[in-house]
């Protein structure tokens, strides 16, 4: 083990707790609950044990459906984030823990107050991933049902992150006085009231928490539309991103790198990280034999009859996920809803392709779909595995990985052992976490990711002496702040 090569660009590393779904292995006698705690526990532990960045949870706020019925790979069920984060805190010292919230179906006081609670919890260690969710069918299970137009979706995403913010810039430092003497616990000139009025919310809080360990939680994104990437660019530290690919990685974090000076921001305080599975071999031979043996389990066989049906938009009775692609033409449903993934644009050329893979490979249906939905992003050895993310982060292609094993809870276990010591032998990966040497205070996820702690607003922005500030950021204000009758459109 060495230490960290300062020449060299550190890898970050998060790991992604896989829970089921179509790329987890739920048939493997060595997988287990995706909602037990001891699931939970094992996957954190094992992650902190590696000195990840933080262990990651995504959303899903509906089972999926296929033909009308409960779709099985999420039967299972995808259990709430927040919950999870504060169970994965209490039961790990240092790494961080971020999960997936919406911003199309919360509501910003509440989910401000939420997170910043388990960032005090957990000693500065809480990431907020802010996705817009994918489309009406999820919209169906809120109070309003429905959707937001597209557009509207990022502009509530906006003023949402912008309005968490000045709720968790509200303390200031010093507000807690404690003075026994004087009988004061909290200095209320110090504690702002925050006034927002705007196209989505019309809101006056106080925040009922101070100013967390890091200022505030990490704010992560997810989405790939020019909207996501500037939305990004403007108000994120991480993007989670799909570009797995060296040379579309490479333009993906051009393009997005290329957006922050026009947000006033540096190249070094947004870090990309693409999500990632990987298969293992004592042998690169041996990982890719490895691999093909993953992709045919993810792929049961009634998994290749939905995933057919899903492009081909119909029921397909009487498939044979043994045999050949069917001759019928697909048809214009929907056939599953609540995967982006399997939403086509062209379903006849689609099919073209699919047979004249199948034909020329000669595959049967299940291996057809295994073969396409293959998306080991490393396969091999420990070495090349370990070359090969290093190769991508010298290489501005991403800043580091978010890693999804195949299997729940173990899938993480043989990475950490067998490829983390390999990145620290090359100096690019933390040979330990940054705990306090003098008072053993654990690092804040910022702090672990090399990320600048956000600077509170000038004090004076927050007193009617010193006036409202800029008025065009007068959406979010505290409302002892002149505030606009009307927020300009
Ligand atoms: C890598 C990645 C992960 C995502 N994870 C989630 C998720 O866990 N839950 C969710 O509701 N949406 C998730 N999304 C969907 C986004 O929030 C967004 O709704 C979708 O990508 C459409 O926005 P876009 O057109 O800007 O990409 C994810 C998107 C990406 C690219």
């Amino acid at each position: 083990m060495t230490t960290p090569d300062p020449a060299r660009r550190q890898v970050h590393l998060v790991a992604h707790f896989p829970g089921v779904n179509s790329a987890t292995v739920w048939s493997d006698p060595a997988s287990g609950s995706q909602i037990d705690f001891a699931s939970f526990r094992h996957f954190a532990r094992t992650a902190e044990r590696g000195l990840f960045d933080y262990v990651f949870l995504a959303e899903g706020l509906r089972l999926r459906e296929h033909g009308g019925r409960i779709h099985d790979l999420d039967v299972a069920g995808r259990p709430a984030t927040l919950a999870i984060l504060a169970a994965m805190a209490s039961v790990t010292r240092n790494i961080g823990v971020v999960g997936t919230l919406t911003s199309t179906f919360n509501e910003p006081t509440e989910l401000a107050r939420q997170l910043a609670t388990i960032d005090h919890l957990s000693g500065g260690r809480v990431g907020w991933n802010v996705v817009t969710s994918p489309d009406a069918f999820h919209g169906a299970n809120f109070r309003r049902g429905g959707f937001l137009p597209y557009a509207e979706r990022y502009t509530r995403a906006e003023e949402f992150v912008a309005l968490a913010k000045a709720l968790w810039d509200s303390w200031e430092a010093g507000a807690i006085l404690a003075d026994r003497e004087a009988g004061r616990f909290v200095d209320p000139e110090r504690v702002h009231r925050v006034r927002h009025r705007g196209p989505q919310f019309d809101v006056a809080a106080t925040s009922t928490v101070p100013r967390s360990p890091q200022g505030y939680p990490v704010i992560v994104q997810a989405g790939d539309s020019p909207a996501g990437r500037d939305f990004a660019a403007a108000n994120a530290e991480i993007i989670f991103s799909r570009h797995t690919g060296y040379a579309d990685g490479q333009q993906f974090y051009r393009d997005v790198k290329g957006r922050l000076p026009a947000a006033g921001r540096d190249e070094d305080s947004l870090l990309i990280l693409p999500g990632a599975s990987f298969a293992l071999g004592d042998t690169d031979a041996e990982a890719r034999e490895r691999a093909r043996e993953i992709s045919l389990a993810q792929t049961s066989p009634q998994t290749a009859v939905a995933w057919v049906e899903a492009i081909w938009g119909r029921a397909l009775p009487g498939l044979d996920p043994d045999g050949r692609l069917p001759d019928a033409e697909p048809g214009e449903g929907e056939q599953r809803q609540g995967q982006v993934s399997t939403r086509v644009e062209d379903r006849i050329a689609r099919a073209a392709e699919l047979r004249a893979r199948a034909e020329a490979e000669r595959l049967t249906v299940r291996e057809l779909v295994a073969a396409e939905t293959a998306h080991h992003t490393f396969v091999g050895s420990p070495a090349t595995i370990a070359a090969e993310i290093d190769r991508y982060v010298q290489g501005r292609a991403s800043d580091g990985f978010v890693l999804v094993p195949h299997l729940t809870p173990g899938g993480l276990d043989e990475f950490v052992d067998r490829v983390v010591p390999l990145l620290q032998e090359r100096g690019v990966f933390r040979t330990e976490y940054a705990v306090d040497p003098v008072t053993g205070a654990n690092p804040t996820l910022r702090r672990t990711l090399g990320l600048p702690e956000p600077q509170r607003p000038d004090s004076a922005r927050y007193r009617p002496e010193g006036g409202p500030g800029d008025a065009s950021a007068a959406e979010s204000v505290p409302e002892d702040a002149a505030v606009p009758e009307e927020v300009p459109a």
